[in-house]
């Protein structure tokens, strides 16, 4: 049995336990479950990622609803751990819901929820800030300014891509992936190619009013072409970001075989998951093509990264921070709290 756990508890006499697994950002949540007579608690154990042991003694004997983070597993366990203590929701505090057995809980009669869309435009930024900090090798350059080697202006040092009037590649044209278009289309003039199993037609009269514009304005139009296989858009963009959800289609989408197809200098940026890319074939890859570059907010195995990658400087690496900005997060912990109200 796991030690007991750490908790901040918020109104004390409510009459719905909810428990959340982790503080998250704001009181809106809070104040949220109070209105509707909850007592809550919060978990404050000085541990990222907690075990489902631990998880199962934070639920105890009696809880209506968990709000919890994509480090936790949400399998069998879980479900009918909650479903004992008198469970009917759960809450994902993410989108991705890749650690979430949905028939596991569908089972126990217990609701999920997820919270999308606050965090599209958040996302996408991140994934644009990759994109050009590997363009043109902020994270290196940096590092050199620091370790005091900069002696003087030279025509060659740190040489990157222009992104003007180059290919855009998204892969997963949702939500985000859509919204990363836009912003790399309309911010840096880059035509666009997609990969989807649906059609992305508001994506795709976007980049078309926005080619007419250009034209209108003398300039050169940009212009979208939706790929009829993912592998037409590897081999045709000179930037590629990942923005499908992780299931059994997209696991490892980007293997070894795959990586050999992308451009030389290519950029591939994954702020999706971390299982979407075979990482050691990636620190492979890195390893052979100095010239091709990587942005990524996701790892194979969170929270580390296969042997190499951190040597790696065409490897641009962050903890997955891409939903990080104030608004996004107190979004996210208002959503997730009404996903157990409802
Ligand atoms: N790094 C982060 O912090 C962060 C933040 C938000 C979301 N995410 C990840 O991004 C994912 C996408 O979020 P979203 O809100 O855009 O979701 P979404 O459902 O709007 O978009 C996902 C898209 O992937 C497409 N897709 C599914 N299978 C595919 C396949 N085999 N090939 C190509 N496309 C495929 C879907 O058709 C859909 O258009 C989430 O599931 C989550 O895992 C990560
Ligand atoms: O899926 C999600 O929402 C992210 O990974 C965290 O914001």
């Amino acid at each position: 049995m796991a030690k007991p756990v750490s908790i901040e508890v918020w109104n004390p006499n409510g009459k719905y336990r909810v428990v959340s697994t982790k503080p998250m950002p704001g009181t809106r949540w809070i104040n949220l479950l109070i209105e509707q007579d909850c007592r809550v608690e919060i978990c404050t154990q000085k541990k990222t990622i907690l075990s489902v042991e631990d998880i199962i003694a934070l639920i105890g004997d009696k809880c209506d609803g968990v709000i919890g983070q994509l480090t936790e597993d949400w399998g069998e366990t879980l479900f009918a751990a909650l479903s004992r203590a008198g469970g009917k929701a759960f809450s994902n505090m993410a989108v991705g819901y890749n650690n979430v057995d949905v028939n596991a809980a569908n089972k126990y009669g217990i609701a999920v929820g997820n919270t999308p869309g606050v965090l599209t435009e958040t996302t996408a930024e991140l994934a644009a800030s990759l994109s050009l900090a590997a363009a043109r090798r902020i994270v290196e350059a940096d590092e050199f300014m620091r370790a005091g080697l900069y002696d003087g202006w030279l025509p060659n040092l740190f040489v990157g891509n222009l992104l003007k009037g180059q290919t855009v590649g998204v892969i997963g044209a949702g939500r985000i992936g859509s919204a990363y278009a836009r912003m790399m289309v309309e911010g840096f003039k880059m035509n666009l190619i997609y990969y989807d199993l649906y059609q992305a037609t508001r994506l795709e009269k976007f980049v078309t009013a926005y080619g007419q514009f250009l034209k209108a304005n003398g300039e050169q139009p940009v212009t979208w072409k939706r790929a009829s296989s993912m592998d037409e858009v590897l081999r045709e963009a000179d930037v590629i970001s990942l923005h499908p959800v992780l299931d059994k289609t997209t696991y490892h989408l980007i293997n070894k075989e795959r990586l050999a197809t992308m451009k030389k200098e290519a950029i591939l940026v994954n702020c999706s998951r971390g299982p979407v890319i075979d990482e050691v074939a990636l620190v492979e890859h890195l390893k052979q093509n100095p010239m091709f570059r990587v942005g990524l907010d996701v790892f194979e195995d969170e929270p580390y990264m296969k042997p190499g990658l951190s040597e790696m400087k065409n490897a641009i690496v962050v903890p997955h921070i891409a939903s990080a900005s104030k608004w996004t997060r107190e979004g996210m912990a208002t959503l997730a709290a009404l996903n157990v109200l409802v």
